[in-house]
């Protein structure tokens, strides 16, 4: 597949679809605006910062299979650490030249690269095609559940052409030969012992907590004013037919309150609407509710689950409660169009209205639940042997991920 010249590896089917999924569900429900134009990223130490280190343990098995791939393949066994794990998006605009993966003063501790592509060229976006400058195999079209892995070096000269639509997903990992980039130790000194310590009871420990504000806005650089651009969290959420309203009482929000001020009831207790239709159960913050609309399209949307009879906890939006809605999205959404253009996709949008039902998604509320416990339990399972080996692997891979 590859010669010696070009040290490369594409394994396709490398994870199971419904595994990819399950990663998209996480990165749109937790991702911050990313280091490069037009990507959003979530790392693990994001995860475990603001409240979702459950959400790691999916990623864990994957992470730890392709070290074992990249050392057996690139022959170091047992030579290598994990210096970066993320996932990352692209969307409409965003690409990169030719480069090596090692080519800054502050990345040459990189020694080989993972990427695996979570959705796919055509179906879930347009352009993304990744380029290699020499050797076989030369052009890679993303498709979900392919890895490619390569070494960081001059030998594997690469590029991605411009993303033209929809948003393209990837759970992207650097590995390195020198243990002081291991991000392992660093991982396990944030999972703080008191936090994991919660019995199944207080799972409202594990609501979301938002990062700052700016770290949301998009396009960063306007995060100062907030004059234009978007909230990604609103914006992910409008694309999917959802207004906020906030719990708290609204009779300050005049128009001359500061978009930061306003943007601050992102970070306290809201309402979701849909459809002139408000769902009562408050949800504690902005990324508690998107994640929940998240956690719905991922397990709900497009199954034929669909639960009935569930007592509706939904009202109609009142006249007031919809200005009050209009003037917020105004302040959210500065760039409505800008926020479509990214995160919108016309037609998984069209199954959403399609399929959408609240007592549905009062469920997938519930089940959110058992989804958190179940991931804490593996964490707490987990981690004393993280923490004695300061390593972050799991003893058994749980059947999750084939072999
Ligand atoms: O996402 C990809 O296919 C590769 C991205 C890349 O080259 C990079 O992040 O350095
Ligand atoms: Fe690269």
């Amino acid at each position: 597949m590859a010669d010696s010249e070009h040290p490369r590896l594409i394994l396709h089917n490398f994870l199971p679809l419904d595994l990819c999924k399950e990663l998209e569900f996480i990165h749109k429900s937790c991702c911050t605006v990313g280091y490069r134009p037009n990507v959003f990223s979530t790392t693990l130490s994001h995860l475990i910062a603001t409240n979702c280190a459950p959400l790691i343990m999916p990623i864990i098995p994957i992470r730890e299979k392709l070290r074992e791939k990249a050392e057996e393949y690139f022959g170091c066994q047992y030579e290598l650490f994990v210096e970066f794990t993320g996932l990352i998006s692209w969307c409409r605009g965003a690409s990169i030249g030719w480069h090596s993966d090692d080519n800054r003063p502050y990345l040459k501790q990189r020694d080989f690269a993972a990427v695996c592509y979570l959705n796919s060229y055509d179906a879930d976006f347009k352009g993304g095609i990744f380029h290699f400058k020499d050797g076989e195999p030369a052009d890679i079209v993303p498709m979900a559940g392919d890895v490619i892995m390569y070494t960081a070096d001059d030998r594997n000269i690469h590029s991605v052409d411009e993303i033209t639509e929809g948003e393209r997903i990837t759970l992207t990992l650097w590995f390195s030969r020198d243990a002081s980039y291991d991000e392992d130790p660093k991982l396990i000194s944030s999972l703080s012992p008191a936090l994991l310590g919660v019995a199944d009871s207080k799972l409202h420990s594990y609501i979301p907590v938002p990062g700052s504000i700016n770290m949301y806005w998009f396009p960063p650089d306007e995060a100062s004013s907030f004059l234009s651009g978007f909230d990604i969290r609103c914006g992910r959420l409008h694309v999917l037919g959802f207004d906020i309203y906030p719990f708290q009482d609204t009779f300050h929000l005049s128009e001359s309150e500061s978009s930061y001020n306003l943007l601050e009831l992102l970070s306290g207790p809201l309402l979701i609407a849909r459809d002139s239709k408000m769902f009562e159960p408050q949800f504690l913050n902005i990324m508690h509710a998107l994640q929940m609309v998240q956690f719905y399209l991922w397990r709900f949307s497009n199954s034929k689950i669909k639960v009935e009879g569930t007592t509706l906890n939904v009202t109609p939006t009142s006249q007031t409660q919809k200005t009050v809605i209009d003037h917020l999205k105004s302040v959210f959404l500065k760039d409505l169009q800008l926020a479509r253009r990214f995160f919108g996709h016309s037609k998984p949008m069209k199954d959403m209205e399609y399929e959408f039902d609240w007592d549905t998604f009062s469920a997938a509320v519930v089940e959110w639940e058992c989804y958190v416990v179940k991931l804490q339990k593996e964490l707490v399972l987990h981690l004393p042997h993280w923490k004695t080996n300061q390593s972050i692997f799991c003893v058994t891979l749980g059947g999750d991920l084939e072999d």
